[in-house]
């Protein structure tokens, strides 16, 4: 049942009258996830507090080409970094989907899975069954794959491993109906340079070139960005034992401490958005599951009393419980882009913007058919190892560079990733944007592209802390973006190396010869360092806020994901991952909500 408290408070009222066995704090990708799972058992009772709303009646959301468009409306929590001091002071945007589905109803549907041995990493940094060969069950058992149609593998030359993804699950996943020309060319200009072509990317061998599958229906028409909201929770609204309430923004956690000295949640706090407060009551042995993401996992957290007593103390929070690693060990993935225009008669999403006939007629026949531009998701990428972009000289520069350790990360983080730096596992990210996205002098009347350079494993490891009592003051987030020089020189050079991509005899056919941004005079590194230091920007991947590491390495959780310290107190959202992966992290966020609720009905998926 979805009861939207701001317009039906009593029945709201109605459903708090029960206790719950499990109550999920944020309806997003992890979140509803899990509680559907939750449910399955009849006896269970599982309530879902969500802050915001559903997104079934919104072209914001169901539009696929529409992701990034819901950047400062209402269904995002718009968060920026404090200023960054290795990057020009930037404060740099953080937007956040509020509304049931969380991330997976606003990203950009990207559906693209790691590298093994990153998800091993988790196992090995603490986690028994954390590993690639347990987490993939978990992702398949989510996925519903749509074997592309003979016209579109004729089309544009799709390719996909059936036996790599699951069938028959909730959440929809399909290759676009459309993929733009600039899109092909960039597999076509990786494999100029000698890049593999990546036949299956979703293997757990996901470096090279590759085809990417997308979050979207492809029936009815027209095809619908999928959500969590719409694959776990629309089709079981009927059921009698799951209860979500929108529009309910969870304040705090209800705690008492036990006999055994572990705190323990008695029921959560929450409001309506006309300020009216209300209880949620757990059964005596109930459950809280935190899936509220990676920057307000750790706000509740703190608001609850459960954090680093330096931060909660001078705030005059009751400390229920000093766990030092609440917060810690944030980390995001570092992106750059580049700029150049498309020649005459090649048409980018810009033109969306300034063909008004144009716009009239995708928007048609996306509706009558199906298809077009309106169906986009990325649809393309490349994953590229250190090997690839760095030559002989600059993997012996980067040896040196990594010879030493920075402060900010621990040893065995550092260890896994300069490993991995040199055995070949991708590094950064190629994707095309389809339009104007970073620079100056933009003309009118006139179509784009930019390369987004993503550094994957960054060293850098920052924070997210309250600096209030309310959680309505937005925490303090602080990436640290770009504070060692390895995450510096890497993300320079990779975004150099993009230059080389746009360069290729590829993209020479539909790109007008001169660079719009940086532009031709940025060639020697440290005019590349000067260029990122004043443009980065972040992946919109947080996590480790909440780390599945041992407590005493900035741990929060531990392999079953019960906070240290308490006795019903879970997280089940991307803040848990202790050390990123070579992907967007929706596929992640699904693995998790699976895997946690197998891990609590004492089951595997
Ligand atoms: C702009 C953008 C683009 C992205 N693009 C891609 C992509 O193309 N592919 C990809 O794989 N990944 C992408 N991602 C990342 C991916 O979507 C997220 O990592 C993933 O969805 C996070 O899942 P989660 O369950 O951890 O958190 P979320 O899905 O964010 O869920 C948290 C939920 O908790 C709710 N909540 C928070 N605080 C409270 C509170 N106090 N009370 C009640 N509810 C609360 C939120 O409203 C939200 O619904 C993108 C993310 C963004 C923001």
């Amino acid at each position: 049942k979805l009861i939207n408290i701001g317009s039906s408070p009593t029945d709201a009222k109605k459903a708090l009258e029960h206790k719950y066995d499990y109550i999920v704090v944020g309806g997003g990708t992890a979140g509803l996830t899990i509680a559907k799972r939750l449910s399955e058992d009849p006896h269970k009772k599982v309530l879902v507090i969500e802050a915001g709303g559903s997104g079934v009646d919104s072209d914001l959301v169901t539009i696929p080409e529409n992701s990034f468009h819901f950047i400062g409306t209402d269904i995002d929590w718009f968060y920026t970094t404090s200023p960054q001091e290795y990057a020009s002071n930037l404060e740099i945007n953080l937007s956040s989907g509020k509304i049931l589905g969380g991330g997976s109803a606003v990203n950009g549907l990207v559906w693209i899975t790691g590298d093994q041995v990153e998800y091993d990493a988790y196992e090995a940094l603490g986690s028994p069954g954390w590993n690639w060969q347990d987490m993939h069950k978990c992702l398949v058992k989510a996925e519903r794959l749509n074997v592309p149609s003979t016209e579109l593998v004729n089309e544009y030359g799709f390719v996909v491993e059936p036996s790599s993804h699951g069938l028959s699950g909730p959440v929809d996943i399909s290759f676009p109906e459309f993929l733009p020309l600039q899109h092909t060319k960039l597999i076509d200009a990786c494999v100029e340079l000698g890049h593999p072509f990546n036949r299956d990317p979703y293997s757990g061998n996901n470096t090279g070139a590759y085809y990417s599958l997308s979050s979207q229906t492809t029936k009815p028409i027209p095809p619908s960005r999928e959500t969590s909201e719409f694959a776990y929770l629309t089709p079981n609204l009927s059921s009698s034992n799951l209860v979500v309430l929108s529009n309910a923004t969870v304040t705090k956690l209800d705690t008492k401490t036990s006999s055994k000295q572990l705190v323990k949640a008695t029921g959560v706090e929450f409001a309506s958005p006309d300020g009216t407060s209300y209880t949620a009551k757990l059964s005596t042995k109930g459950e809280v599951i935190l899936s509220a993401g990676t920057i307000r996992t750790p706000q509740l957290l703190e608001l609850s009393g459960i954090g680093d007593s330096d931060i909660l103390g001078p705030l005059g929070i009751d400390v229920k419980l000093d766990l030092k690693g609440v917060g810690a060990n944030f980390e995001d993935q570092s992106l750059t882009i580049i700029t150049y225009q498309l020649k005459d008669g090649y048409l980018s999403f810009d033109a969306l913007g300034y063909n008004q006939t144009l716009l009239a007629e995708q928007q048609a026949l996306y509706e009558n058919t199906g298809t077009g531009w309106l169906t986009f998701a990325q649809g393309a990428g490349d994953m590229s190892s250190a090997l690839t972009v760095l030559t002989s000289d600059e993997l012996a520069e980067a040896e040196q560079i990594l010879a030493t350790k920075p402060d900010s990360i621990s040893d065995d983080q550092f260890e896994l990733i300069k490993k991995n730096v040199f055995n070949g596992s991708p590094q950064a990210e190629y994707i095309i944007f389809n339009s104007f996205s970073g620079g100056e002098n933009k003309l009118p009347n006139t179509s784009y592209i930019s390369l987004a350079i993503t550094h994957l494993h960054p060293l850098s490891r920052g924070s997210i802390h309250i600096n209030s009592t309310s959680i309505y003051d937005h925490p303090i987030i602080d990436p640290k973006v770009l504070s060692t020089e390895w995450d510096t020189w890497f993300l320079a050079k990779a975004t150099a190396y993009g230059r080389k991509i746009m360069q290729t005899k590829a993209f020479g056919e539909i790109l007008e010869e001169e660079e719009v941004w940086p532009g031709a005079n940025t060639t020697t590194i440290d005019q590349w360092i000067d260029f990122i230091r004043k443009t980065v920007n972040l992946g919109y991947h947080p996590i480790g806020t909440a780390s599945m590491l041992p407590r005493e390495k900035n741990g929060v959780v531990a392999a079953d994901l019960v906070v240290y310290g308490t006795s019903n107190i879970r997280v089940a959202d991307v803040s848990i991952a202790p050390t990123h992966i070579s992907a967007h992290t929706q596929t992640l966020a699904y693995t998790i909500g699976e895997k946690a609720a197998a891990i609590i009905k004492g089951t595997s998926c």
